[in-house]
């Protein structure tokens, strides 16, 4: 059973438009964009600003919307509603695994978009499909603290997997993470925004490379650099 989301504006344009401001011309909202926008049920996008964000998250995400206006880059929508014809399809390639149940299932949200507004994982994914490179802006909030005053390693783990995860899934179809390899060469301020950027650079029959690094706004800080492996699910396999 799926959770009711609140209808709230979906978009940068209902947003103004609720705001009062001028909506902008309707654009090709481009493939991300397309298969949600099949889905029936209406959710509230957590990847638009809310009061949480600083000012630095914001110019950046206002910099990336600029990019969207030629249609090179897409702004990537995000819901902690569940998406039907993803669970389907997951449940098509796990058929032998412990089923959930339904009311564990009907709790289960997407760790990232689990926190309250601000507190844990503030951000907007966009992505540029003739680069297959998909860049992420995101403020770690108070609540995933690690080393006192720093953000905790196991957080930044998570949003490269989302981000990594995000480029191979815009780019190929459904994938899983099978490896994920993390530098870890400068502790991030707590609370503080970096830029993800990630890129798909090879792909060999089922498996997908890709890499990632985490940069300062100001990008004279390498916080950290990954590589992940993602493995297309294949339809002949029924996984356990
Ligand atoms: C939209 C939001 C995005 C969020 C992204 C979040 C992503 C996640 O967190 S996914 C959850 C964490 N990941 C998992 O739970 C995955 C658990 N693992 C699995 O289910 C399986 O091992 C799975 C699907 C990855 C691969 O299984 P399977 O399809 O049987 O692959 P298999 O046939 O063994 O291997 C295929 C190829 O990959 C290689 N491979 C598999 N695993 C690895 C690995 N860990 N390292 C290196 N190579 C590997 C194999 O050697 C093989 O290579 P080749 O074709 O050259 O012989």
């Amino acid at each position: 059973m799926l959770r009711s989301c609140a209808a709230r504006p979906r978009t940068l344009s209902a947003l103004r438009a609720a705001r009062g401001g001028a909506p902008r011309p309707a654009r090709d909202p481009g493939p991300a964009r397309r298969s949600f926008s099949t889905e029936k049920v209406i959710h509230k996008d957590h990847s638009l600003p809310n009061p949480s964000w600083s000012k630095d998250l914001r110019l950046l995400f206002d910099q990336f919307m600029k990019k969207c206006e030629d249609g090179s880059w897409k702004h990537l929508p995000s819901s902690e509603c569940k998406v039907p014809q993803r669970i389907h399809s997951f449940k098509t390639y796990f058929l032998d695994s412990k089923p959930v149940k339904e009311d564990q299932l009907s709790q289960a949200r997407p760790f990232t978009r689990s926190y309250e507004v601000g507190q844990g994982f503030e951000y907007a994914m966009f992505y540029n499909e003739d680069e297959k490179r998909t860049v992420c802006l995101f403020q770690g909030g108070p609540y995933l603290e690690g080393p006192p005053g720093f953000l905790h390693g196991g957080a930044l783990a998570t949003m490269i997997d989302t981000t990594l995860g995000v480029c191979t899934i815009s780019c190929m179809g459904l994938f899983m993470t099978a490896n994920l390899n993390i530098n870890f060469k400068s502790p991030i301020p707590l609370c503080s925004v970096v830029v993800i950027s990630s890129q798909l650079d090879k792909v060999e029959g089922r498996k997908v490379f890709v890499s990632c690094n985490v940069r300062s706004v100001d990008e004279k800080t390498l916080h950290s650099d990954a590589t992940g492996l993602f493995i297309k699910l294949d339809p002949e396999k029924s996984l356990t």
